[in-house]
């Protein structure tokens, strides 16, 4: 599988008054054409993960790394602006609620004709088509009308495919997807899902699956990295996940609640110390 990303000894610091806070530590791992999920409780830094690739921390957070390589070019090197042309147009993230990423005083319309002609610098009318198009293809029925809506008027299912549908107009090659059904009751979340798996296929593009729920993740991802206290401890094929050797890991799929062997108490996860310090697990392939 050719290498679309790859991260290399990734840190991010937040230096505190009571000391630096370690939320990544020093992890590694590559992405190809593939679904890759992170799993991991709250706190694991995987969110952090994701917005250290597009350079997001915010200050006074620090990103250090050996490298993050998009097709062999370190984002470590480049310049805030040409930072600025990587993010949406070859990477895109999309975030948990829309309602944060969605300008309230713009019609949905001109959000993504504007993004659009943003990217193609194309004429109104081009970008009026293309917005129809785009939200046709994440199964918006009436685009017409939605074209017209402010996004308070939209549902937490219709937000979050409107968001994917703009994340989509640049045709990125990776898409970072941050807990993005979360908010979303489960058959809306089947539903993007769906969406937003079609879409990685049919553009052959890299995803990357910021989750806590390592059920979904297992079914909807190809491989899944374990992140624990800022580091991979684990690396498995989605469909071995049942075959994880980490005790981490174990204990996750332990907690988990099982329709086919309904018990009356669900395990509690032990932690144990020396899981924090074991050295992170190399994922790159
Ligand atoms: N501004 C900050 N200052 C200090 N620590 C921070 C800051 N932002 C994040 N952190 C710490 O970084 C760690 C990782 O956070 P991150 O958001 O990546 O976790 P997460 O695995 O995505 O969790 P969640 O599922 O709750 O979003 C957390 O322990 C958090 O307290």
């Amino acid at each position: 599988m050719s290498t679309l990303l790859d991260v290399k000894n990734l840190w991010v610091k937040f230096p505190t008054r009571n000391g630096v806070v370690e939320a990544v530590r020093g992890i590694s791992f590559s992405l190809g054409k593939e679904r890759l999920g992170i799993v991991g409780e709250s706190g694991s830094g995987k969110s952090m993960t994701g917005r250290a690739i597009l350079r997001l921390i915010r200050p006074p957070g620090i990103i250090e790394a050996d490298h993050i390589s998009l097709h062999g070019q370190n984002l470590m090197d480049l310049s805030e602006s040409k930072m600025r042309a990587v993010r949406g147009q070859k990477i895109s993230m999309v975030m948990q609620d829309p309602k944060f990423s969605l300008n309230p005083v713009m019609t949905i319309g001109d959000q993504i004709i504007e993004a659009h002609r943003l990217h193609a610098k194309s004429s109104r009318s081009e970008a009026r088509k293309k917005a129809i198009e785009m939200l046709e293809a994440v199964s918006i029925r009436d685009p017409e009308r939605v074209m017209k809506a402010y996004p308070h008027e939209m549902s937490g299912g219709m937000g979050q495919r409107i968001m994917i549908a703009m994340m989509l107009i640049p045709n990125p090659e990776i898409l970072i997807a941050d807990e993005p059904t979360s908010a979303l009751d489960v058959s809306v979340q089947g539903q993007v899902l769906s969406i937003m798996d079609k879409l990685v296929k049919d553009r052959g593009m890299g995803l990357i699956f910021i989750s806590h729920d390592l059920n979904l993740v297992s079914q909807f991802c190809d491989r899944v990295l374990i992140m624990y206290a800022g580091r991979i401890v684990e690396v498995c094929e989605a469909d071995k996940l049942h075959e994880a050797q980490h005790p981490y890991t174990r204990g996750l799929l332990g907690s988990l609640p099982r329709f086919d062997a309904p018990r009356a108490r669900l395990d509690v996860l032990q932690r144990d110390p020396a899981w924090r310090d074991a050295p992170s697990v190399e994922a790159r392939t």
